[in-house]
């Protein structure tokens, strides 16, 4: 009998339905890792946000077809299925099982663990949907999941230079070329979820790492099309990292710009993509005369991500090391002190260039 082989995979999660809106938002905004602010102040600004946002954030839940909530779940238990199944068959003498842990809704990351327990797991591979490390999201998942987990797992930190990352985001963004009837005079919007400034400024990796993978995936795409990274979904009235994503789209209309816009920060489809970039963007491309305006779609299950996830399980499993990053070793430099590998980087003071060996 082989060993029993846990898959935790952490996301967001999102509400099900128009009634859970509040609730978690109230989640999302008591978490220290969102907002910095000591105890009772943040109850108290978690409250505030989560009443005064609840009206407009439920608006926009119900422009998707997923009953009032987030489609997140749904689409993560996509992934899970498409993963387990591909782990098994590499693993064929083991039983391999994902768990989804949510940080915001059900199913909690609590939730997972208490499964995770019950089913009697040998080992215990932590896997974020998040390609890139932030503090406000897998630290927040790690934070919560040992809180809830004393047995021994292993973390897959980030994997924002992975291969089959990066090619599934170029296959996605060509796919969407064609559907557009392959125009040229082409920017593409590299967009990622935003953060606020300080929380950069404080040591956290995650906009390194995205701007280090778009110049990859610049890298890969035609020539002449012009690449932009920037950021979308500012909430609450700290200063966010830029530019942001609708400044962008405002400029390339305004250059009369055939635009692609592709989410590089997130996996799936759910309310962000669906319709802040879907919906609310498109308006804004329009509206300053955009020669035209096409979403890339999130990954999903493509093939090649579902099979890189696959393969960074595999070398974790073999590796005896606790954490890894799709470069087996820290990929942060070490100015960003907010990496959650400890060791230093196996070039102290030097800038990573993605496309050395080290990293393929
Ligand atoms: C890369 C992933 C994400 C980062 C980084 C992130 C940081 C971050 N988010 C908020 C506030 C909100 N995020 C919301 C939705 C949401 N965020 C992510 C991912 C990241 N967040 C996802 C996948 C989703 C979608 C969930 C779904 O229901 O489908 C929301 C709720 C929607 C809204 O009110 O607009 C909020 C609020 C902050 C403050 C933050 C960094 C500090
Ligand atoms: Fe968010
Ligand atoms: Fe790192």
């Amino acid at each position: 009998m082989g060993r029993k082989i846990a898959i935790v995979l952490f996301n967001l999660g999102g509400p099900d339905s128009d009634k859970t809106v509040r609730p978690f938002l109230k989640n999302l905004f008591r978490d220290p890792a969102i907002i910095g602010a000591p105890l009772p102040v943040r109850w108290f600004l978690a409250r505030l946000i989560s009443t005064t946002r609840a009206p407009s954030v439920i608006k926009n839940y119900a422009m998707m077809d997923a009953g009032g909530g987030s489609p997140l779940l749904p689409e993560t238990e996509k992934q899970a299925e498409a993963l387990t199944t591909s782990l098994q068959k590499a693993l064929p003498d083991d039983q391999v099982r994902c768990f989804i842990g949510m940080r915001y809704w059900h199913p909690f990351t609590e939730e997972a663990a208490e499964q995770v327990k019950a089913w009697g797991a040998d080992e215990v591979i932590l896997l974020p949907l998040y390609p890139q490390f932030s503090t406000t999201t897998t630290g927040s998942s790690l934070t919560a999941w040992s809180r809830a987990y004393k047995g021994p797992a292993k973390t897959i930190c980030c994997y924002p230079f992975a291969e089959g990352l990066i090619s599934a985001h170029v296959d996605r963004i060509m796919q969407a070329h064609k559907a557009a009837g392959e125009p040229d005079n082409v920017r593409l919007l590299l967009s990622a979820h935003g953060l606020p400034e300080k929380i950069v400024k404080d040591g956290d990796p995650y906009q390194w790492q995205c701007e280090t993978m778009g110049e990859m995936v610049a890298a890969r795409v035609p020539a002449d099309w012009e690449v932009v990274p920037c950021y979308q979904s500012r909430v609450g009235p700290l200063k966010w990292i830029g530019p942001p994503t609708e400044e962008e789209i405002e400029k390339a209309a305004k250059d009369g710009k055939n635009i692609l816009i592709a989410p590089i920060a997130f996996v799936s489809e759910h309310i962000e993509t669906l319709v802040e970039l879907g919906e609310e963007y498109r308006l804004v491309a329009e509206e300053h005369g955009a020669a035209s305006y096409t979403r890339v779609e999130a990954l999903g299950v493509h093939e090649e991500f579902i099979s890189m996830l696959r393969d960074e399980v595999l070398a974790s499993l073999k590796s005896d090391q606790t954490i890894r990053s799709c470069a087996n070793s820290r990929l942060c430099p070490s100015d960003w002190k907010n990496c959650p590998h400890k060791q230093p980087h196996p070039k102290v003071g030097q800038r990573v260039n993605p496309s050395s060996k080290e990293l393929a």
